[in-house]
Formats: structure tokens, sequence, C-alpha cells
């Protein structure tokens, strides 16, 4: 009998990655290391950005040690401001080579009902989770992705019932969801796609510091509500995200994929208790790399 040779050829390859150039914004903790060591270790050449200058040296050395990927950088930046985003960009193409794959994940709120929001806490919202990623996609097309093609995701929060306590992110978000589809069709011609992904609940260690103590006794009456009755890891939102950067998306343009264990599927309304389980458990990397996150 002869040998069977397998023609297959798949995108999950573990050098996947390897030819590739990336930005992503917030690599310094939480998801957003989780997709810098994710591209790191797929063969990617990664810069990581973050306003916290010694956070993100740190962070990079971390990756380098987790992958044994030299070519990881941190650049501070600061995505509200013109100036830094120039910066980050132009330093990135030198340390780099080029920018084959932006990910505009830096972002975050505070929870304030509207009532007692400031005029200032709303712009600084907005100008995080939507001026500041729309400069980002801005100055990567003008400076490289317009000639050489290239793929973007950012990262968005549920937006699509509102967001009461956070009526800033959510519209913030919405305007996302919108840019993230408008540059799917504007350049598309220049060999870019453009997708987005939207977590659900992902709690790890500075999201449960940024929310404090309060948050921490909120979270397990939600978390009975979740299909999948737990909440998301960082390496859960990477694979997504690692996926659509990838040629395995090559027919997904101005798409979003929604990683939150059905979370967004509850209402108000619905009758439906799902049975305590834990039989979708998550997908975690190594305890050694998950503690570095
Ligand atoms: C107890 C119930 C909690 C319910 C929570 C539900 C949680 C479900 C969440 C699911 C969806 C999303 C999750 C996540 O995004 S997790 C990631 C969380 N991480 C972050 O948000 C980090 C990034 N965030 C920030 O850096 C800040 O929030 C901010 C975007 C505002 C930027 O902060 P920065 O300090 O740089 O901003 P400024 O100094 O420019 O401040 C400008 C003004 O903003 C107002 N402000 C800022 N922080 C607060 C606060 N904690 N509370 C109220 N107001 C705030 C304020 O007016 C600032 O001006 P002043 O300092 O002059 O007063
Ligand atoms: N965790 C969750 O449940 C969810 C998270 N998301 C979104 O996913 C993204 C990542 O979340 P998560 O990892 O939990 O958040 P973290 O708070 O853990 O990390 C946020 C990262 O963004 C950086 N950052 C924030 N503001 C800026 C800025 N103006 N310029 C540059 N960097 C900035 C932070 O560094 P530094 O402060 O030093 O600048 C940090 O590296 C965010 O956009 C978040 O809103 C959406 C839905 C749910």
């Amino acid at each position: 009998m002869s040998k069977s040779v397998n023609l297959a050829s798949s995108v999950f390859r573990t050098d996947i990655f390897s030819n590739k150039c990336s930005i992503v914004t917030g690599g310094s903790k939480g998801i957003g290391k989780a997709i810098a060591i994710e591209l790191a270790s797929l063969g990617s050449k990664v810069v990581i950005a973050s306003r916290n200058s010694k956070e993100i040296q740190e962070s990079a050395e971390s990756i380098k040690s987790i992958t044994g990927n030299e070519h990881i950088y941190g650049i501070e930046c600061d995505i509200r401001k013109e100036e830094s985003v120039k910066n980050l960009v132009k330093s990135s193409i030198d340390k780099l080579g080029g920018i084959n794959f932006l990910v505009n994940n830096a972002g975050g709120q505070f929870p304030c009902p509207v009532e007692n929001m400031t005029i200032k806490g709303w712009k600084a919202v907005i100008e995080n989770n939507l001026h500041g990623p729309f400069i980002m996609c801005k100055e990567v097309f003008d400076s490289y992705m317009k000639e050489n093609g290239g793929s973007i995701v950012n990262i968005l929060a549920e937006f699509k019932r509102g967001f009461p306590l956070m009526a800033h992110t959510g519209a913030a978000r919405s305007g996302m969801d919108n840019l993230t589809k408008t540059l799917s069709m504007e350049w598309a011609s220049y060999g870019i796609r453009v997708n987005a992904v939207i977590p659900g609940t992902i709690v790890h260690k500075s999201m449960i510091k940024h929310y404090g103590e309060k948050f921490t006794s909120v979270l397990d009456i939600l978390r009975k509500k979740i299909p999948v009755q737990r909440y998301g890891t960082c390496e859960e939102v990477s694979g997504a995200v690692c996926f659509l950067l990838s040629d395995a998306a090559s027919f997904m343009t101005g798409g979003s994929i929604i990683v939150d264990g059905g979370q967004t599927l509850i209402t108000p309304t619905s009758l439906f208790n799902v049975p305590e389980h834990s039989k979708l458990p998550a997908f975690q990397w190594l305890n050694n790399v998950k503690s570095k996150i």
C-alpha cells in the first residue's frame, strides 16, 4: 500500500507569522499582552505600546523570555496624542521594517452614570476608545499600509443594547464598529482588511485592580447567567485576533467576532436559566505564562 501524502496546507502552522511585523497598542498587560505573546510565538516581530514607559519595557522583556522571540520592542505612546502616535509608527517601521498588522487594543473607561459624568471624563474616554484608534489607523495607513496592504483588528466592547454606567465607552465602541466597516470598504482596494473582536467579560489581574473590590462581588451574579458559566481568558480573545489577522480570515473584512461565552444573548426578559455546569472550560496557556499576563 502506498504511503499517503498530506497535500493540505493549513493556515494553522507554528511559523504562520514568521515574515510579519505587528503593532499591539496596550500590550503591557491583560488582553494586549496575550495578543503580543501569541503573535510573537507564531513568529511575528512585535512592537507593544502604552503610556507607562517602565511597564512597557518590562513587558517587552517578559514577552521575549516567554516566546524566545528577540524582535519584541516596547515603545511609550499615548494613543490620544497625534505626535505620540506619529512617533510610535515611525519608530515601529524603523525597528521592524514595516507594519503588516495593527491591533488597536489600548482603551478603557470608568463606570459612571451620565448624570455624574464630567465633560472632561466623557472626552477622555471618547479619545481613548475612538479618536486614538482612528489616529492609529490613519497613521499606519499613511506611513505603510497604503503602499503595502495589511490587516487591522480593532478591539471593541459590546455596545448594541446601550451601555448603562458606561455611556462614554458605549458611544465610542459603537463609533469604532462603524469605523471598522467604513475602513473595510474604503481600504479594500489597498489590500487592507479591517475587522473587530468584541470581548465579553475577560477577568484578569489588571482588570480586577481597575474596577476594585465592589466589582468582584458583582461578578458572580453575572457569571451564573452566562451560557458558558464563567468569564473569559485573555488567551481566548487573543486566538480570535490572530485568526482575523491571518490568511485563515482572508475573506473576512468589516466583520466582528464576539468572544463572550454567550453573554450578549442574555436579555432581561429571558426566562431560561442555564443549568449550572463546568463543561466548557477555558482555553489556557501554561501556568507560567498565565501568571505573567
Ligand atoms: C462596581 C460596578 C462596576 C461595573 C463595571 C462593569 C464591568 C463590565 C466591563 C466589561 C466591559 C469593559 C471592560 C474593560 O474595558 S476592562 C479594562 C479596564 N481598564 C481600563 O479601563 C484602563 C484604561 N482606563 C483608563 O485609563 C481611564 O479610565 C481613562 C480612560 C479615563 C483614562 O484615565 P486618565 O487617568 O488617563 O484620564 P485623565 O487623567 O485624562 O482623566 C480625565 C477625566 O476623566 C474622569 N475620570 C477618570 N477616571 C475616573 C474615575 N475612575 N471615575 C470618575 N471619573 C474619572 C475625570 O473627570 C478626569 O478628570 P480629573 O482627573 O481632572 O477629574
Ligand atoms: N477585560 C474585559 O473584560 C474587556 C476589555 N475590553 C477592551 O479590551 C481592551 C484591553 O482590555 P484589558 O486588557 O482588559 O485592559 P487593561 O486595562 O488590562 O489594559 C489596557 C492597556 O491599554 C493601555 N492604555 C490605556 N490607555 C492608553 C492610551 N491612552 N495610550 C496607550 N495605551 C493605553 C494600558 O497601559 P497604560 O495605562 O500604561 O497606558 C494597558 O496596556 C481595552 O480596549 C478594553 O476596554 C473590552 C471588553 C471587555
